[in-house]
């Protein structure tokens, strides 16, 4: 008999299988040795590092920091080299191969426009040269034997005020490229409702748009996106776990607000290591995705930033069946789970659970069945 419990996957496994990544940041997922040669092209002398390996342990270490706010100020360093058209092309070309080699096929890539207009671009030329690159991507990947789809969200900075003109350009590429909006940035002192407008506009328009909230910040934030600004989903959301009361005999209590975003299917698009690293929680095992995958949450599983938190969508995936135990069954929920909340049409969404997700899933499943047993050359079958 094999001992191995067939659906448990390895890591190999898991990095074939079919994974569907709803947040994720461009300007959070750079090649550190992109960065080196961007900087040098364009004369950017502020990297703390300047041999790729380094400067990899530098993000991971410098966003390390248990604030969020401290997090997002290794940004200042990506997005400095993200001001020309040629630099915005290779980094999301490069984000798109480096995502289908990680087995994600489908993919909502998010970054904000008005963070890339020193070099004097204009926001449609920074939306463009994105779109292209992801483009690029995509048939590098295929030329690699990989097939991965990507679109863009546009992001409005959370403290700025340029929401509701992000929205608007969201709105004109919507058939180009670009298939939602979101705001990001510090959450705290910066609620959602200050961009009421943006919302509004977007749901006259019939658009789509998904809001970070309840990270550094809690239930206000995740009410204040739901029922003022009526967001499709919420980035993170790991918050909702405070609404949730697990008693010493194991039963479960929902708040409201816990029970609605549960009802009414709110995906929440949660981060683990990127909690971590900005103290939204203390460990994986602590992390609420454990208790809102049993209780049936619509809980999808993201990275938030590669870069920063050192990771990808199979380095997810690892810690959590490492954590949890997940199986492969469990990877199709998420999986699942994250591509009925996409923002493209609904039957591309069908279609891509039915003819790419599942039978990738079943092929996995089945390998157990076919695996070889060692032979020993030479040795005669026993009689028996
Ligand atoms: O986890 C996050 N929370 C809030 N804001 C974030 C997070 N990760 C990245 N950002 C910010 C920093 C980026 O410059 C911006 C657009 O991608 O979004
Ligand atoms: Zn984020």
């Amino acid at each position: 008999m094999t001992s191995q419990t067939p659906n448990v996957p390895t890591a190999d496994q898991i990095r074939r299988a079919p994974k569907v990544l709803l947040h994720d940041h461009l300007d959070g997922g750079l090649r550190p040795g992109t960065i080196i040669e961007i900087a040098r092209q364009t004369g950017y002398d502020g990297l703390p590092e300047t041999e790729p390996d380094k400067l990899g342990i530098w993000f991971r270490e410098a966003a390390d920091s248990g604030s969020l706010e401290r997090y997002l100020e290794t940004f200042a360093h990506t997005c400095a080299v993200m001001q020309t058209r040629e630099a915005l092309f290779r980094v999301a070309a490069e984000c798109a191969e480096d995502l289908a080699e990680d087995g994600v096929v489908y993919a909502e890539v998010r970054y904000a426009p008005e963070q890339h207009l020193e070099g004097g671009l204009t926001l449609e030329e920074v939306v463009e040269a994105v779109n292209e690159g992801f483009r690029e991507g995509e048939r590098i990947a295929r030329a690699n034997g990989h097939r991965i789809r990507v679109g863009a969200l546009l992001t409005a900075m959370r403290h700025a005020a340029r929401a509701l003109e992000i929205a608007e350009l969201a709105n004109r590429y919507r058939d180009s490229g670009v298939v939602g909006f979101d705001i990001a940035g510090a959450e705290a002192g910066y609620p959602p409702t200050r961009h009421l407008d943006a919302f509004e506009y977007l749901k006259r328009e019939n658009n789509h748009f998904t809001i970070h909230a309840g990270e550094a910040f809690g239930l206000p934030s995740i009410w204040q996106a739901l029922q003022w600004c009526g967001a499709d989903r919420l980035g993170h959301g790991v918050r909702i776990i405070d609404d949730i009361e697990v008693g010493q005999d194991g039963t479960v209590r929902l708040g409201r607000l816990a029970a609605y975003v549960r009802d009414k299917r709110i995906p929440l698009e949660m981060c683990p290591t990127s909690n971590l690293q900005t103290g939204a929680a203390a460990s994986y095992a602590e992390h609420p995705i454990g208790l809102l995958r049993t209780l049936h949450f619509r809980a999808t599983v993201n990275t938030d930033n590669r870069l920063m938190s050192g990771t990808s969508m199979s380095r997810e995936f690892e810690h959590l069946v490492d954590t949890f135990g997940y199986t492969l069954d469990d990877m199709q929920w998420f999986t699942v789970n994250a591509m009925k909340s996409a923002f493209i049409p609904f039957d591309e969404r069908l279609a891509m659970i039915n003819d790419v997700i599942k039978p990738g899933y079943a092929e996995l499943k089945s390998e157990w069945l076919f695996r070889q047993t060692a032979t020993t050359s030479g040795s005669t079958p026993s009689e028996g």
